[in-house]
């Protein structure tokens, strides 16, 4: 049967009343569920450790919210035994027969969306439209992923020449470790795994610790879509006990990993090291950190900029890789600019996601700290315009904070912070605008608002970021749409939602038959 042609999920009206209703009844209704442990899922074992990783509401950091078994390097070793002992059975179907697997577990999700969406505002501090943003690209991925595979089955795009016949084929690599980050705990984890095994890879897949529950559910699908066991072993447990194991263990042939610089560089340096009988050079696909941002000409519609700004900075309260941490203005408009996005953001409602606040809390206590060293800094670096205050009496609420005239080479011009905190500087051309943009190690996503050409022409030449938009927001890159990811320190450029990506998973081995 053909399959349909590719279309981007549509996000759901949540504040409509029929819909609100259904969502506050399963936000309710998993709450019946907050004390349940989710096992390791080994080929077909499901094993209960005694040791569990409990998973708490960022709202409310006295609720856990599930507990997760935690794996052991004994698990890690059989998990990829297991999944060794699958790869043949596995990578012999076909792409076609792959990617059914992947457009069934679509329509689950989407059956499933007002549950889905439930645990991510309870685990990941979601808002309502942010959760449903995070399942929709994980539907996208499915959908996307399944279709480009099934390109991968025709002959690459070869030469023909007379009296020899030559065929280009994609083999998988072998056996993986899937690591993603909590941030985008559906999309990103089910789009690296997709990718993965759709290309006939079988895979380990270690969620992060702090949405391990959101991990549970993908492996409750899996299930109900009977993916042969062995495809996807679930191992969930400390990095500091699993990780290296697992990321420098022989038998390992990729690591795909997206999450900070420290832990991306740390896990590329791991996993090149050459162990004994180790016969595999490791592949590792890396997307990391950002220091994203938006130039802002004289040109520009100074309405659009802020409220393209204010989106960009402080939706998911900032904690996206591509969030838009900086604003670098020109002279001319820069008050004015200002307080187009001050007044903004004092209009940002924040508190619980259960009642699709704005803005709701960051993930954990760790954030929490890290976010309140930062404004102290700032304050000493540039001016505070806004913003500042932070309370963890319940959940982990920082207020949306602006820095203005941040200097440069000041820290939270440079670093990733990951949290609701904007800063502002002053430019004189857009020139200028684009040096300060690019004085970071990352290069994700950027964008620039103008109504000049050449500017526009000077920005995609030496704007440096994977993403760039113009007279837009620098996050919300749509799956097939905008093939996202970046460079430098922020990634070694693979782009998701895109065939591109895909063969990433991948070799290619050419057959040549003499006529
Ligand atoms: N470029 C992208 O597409 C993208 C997307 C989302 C998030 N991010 C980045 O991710 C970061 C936030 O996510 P995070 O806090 O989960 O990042 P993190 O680096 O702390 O953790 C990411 C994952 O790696 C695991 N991990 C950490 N150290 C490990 C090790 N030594 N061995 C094996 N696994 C290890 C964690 O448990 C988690 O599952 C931000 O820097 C953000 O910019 C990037
Ligand atoms: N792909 C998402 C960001 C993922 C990282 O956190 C975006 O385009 O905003």
């Amino acid at each position: 049967m053909a399959v349909a042609e590719f279309k981007n999920e549509q996000t759901v009206e949540w504040t409509q009343p029929e819909n609100e209703k259904l969502l506050r009844e399963k936000i309710y209704e998993i709450q019946s569920q907050f004390s349940e442990h989710y096992p390791l899922i080994i080929g077909e074992d499901r094993i209960y450790s005694e040791k569990k990783i409990p998973s708490y509401n960022p709202s409310n950091h006295e609720q856990v919210v599930g507990y997760t078994s935690q794996a052991t390097q004994q698990d890690i070793e059989k998990a990829i035994g297991v999944a060794w002992n699958t790869f043949e059975s596995w990578r012999s179907k076909t792409f076609r027969e792959r990617a059914n697997y992947l457009f069934k577990a679509a329509e689950v999700f989407r059956k499933r969306k007002a549950e889905l969406i439930a645990w991510h505002v309870m685990e990941a501090g979601k808002n309502w439209t942010e959760s449903d943003g995070d399942i929709n690209e994980a539907i996208d991925f499915l959908e996307i992923y399944g279709r480009k595979a099934m390109q991968m089955e025709r002959d690459g795009d070869l030469i023909r020449q007379p009296g020899i016949d030559n065929n280009l084929e994609y083999l998988p690599l072998g056996v993986g470790v899937i690591i993603p980050p909590w941030n985008f705990p559906f999309a990103i984890l089910t789009g690296m795994t997709a990718a993965a095994i759709v290309t006939g890879n079988t895979v380990l897949v270690k969620p992060s610790s702090l949405t391990s529950v959101i991990g549970s559910k993908f492996m409750e699908i899996l299930d109900e879509i009977n993916l042969p066991d062995g495809v996807v072993n679930f191992v969930p447990g400390s990095s500091r006990e699993i990780g290296d194991f697992m990321v420098g263990h022989r038998d390992v042939n990729f690591i795909s990993f997206t999450g900070s610089k420290e832990a991306g560089v740390h896990i590329d340096e791991t996993a090149h090291k050459k162990v004994q009988e180790q016969r595999w050079i490791k592949r590792v696909i890396s997307e990391m950190g950002g220091k994203d941002g938006i130039v802002v000409d004289e040109s520009a519609d100074l309405e659009a900029a802020a409220e393209a700004i204010v989106v960009s900075a402080f939706r998911f309260q900032g904690q996206k890789c591509s969030a838009g941490s900086r604003a670098i203005i020109h002279e001319n408009i820069y008050e004015p600019l200002i307080d187009k996005i001050v007044s903004r953001t004092k209009q940002l409602t924040q508190g619980s996601p259960v009642d699709n606040n704005d803005m709701g809390p960051v993930i954990d206590r760790s954030s929490f700290t890290n976010i309140s060293q930062y404004i102290e800094s700032g304050k000493k670096e540039s001016v505070l315009a806004c913003g500042g205050g932070t309370d963890d009496s319940y959940g982990y609420f920082i207020e949306p904070t602006i820095f203005i005239d941040a200097p440069a080479d000041s820290l939270i011009m440079k670093e990733e912070i990951f949290d609701p905190v904007l800063a502002i500087s002053k430019v004189s051309s857009v020139k200028e605008g684009i040096e300060v943009f690019n004085n970071t190690e990352y290069g994700l996503t950027g964008s620039l608002f103008t109504q000049n050409r050449d500017h526009m022409e000077y920005a995609r030449r030496h704007m440096v970021c994977g993403n760039l938009f113009f007279n837009g927001k620098c996050t919300g890159a749509v799956v097939g749409v905008q093939p996202f990811g970046g460079y430098y320190m922020s990634g070694t450029g693979a782009k998701t939602g895109s065939l591109d990506y895909l063969k990433h998973f991948v070799q290619s081995k050419t057959i040549s038959e003499i006529l």
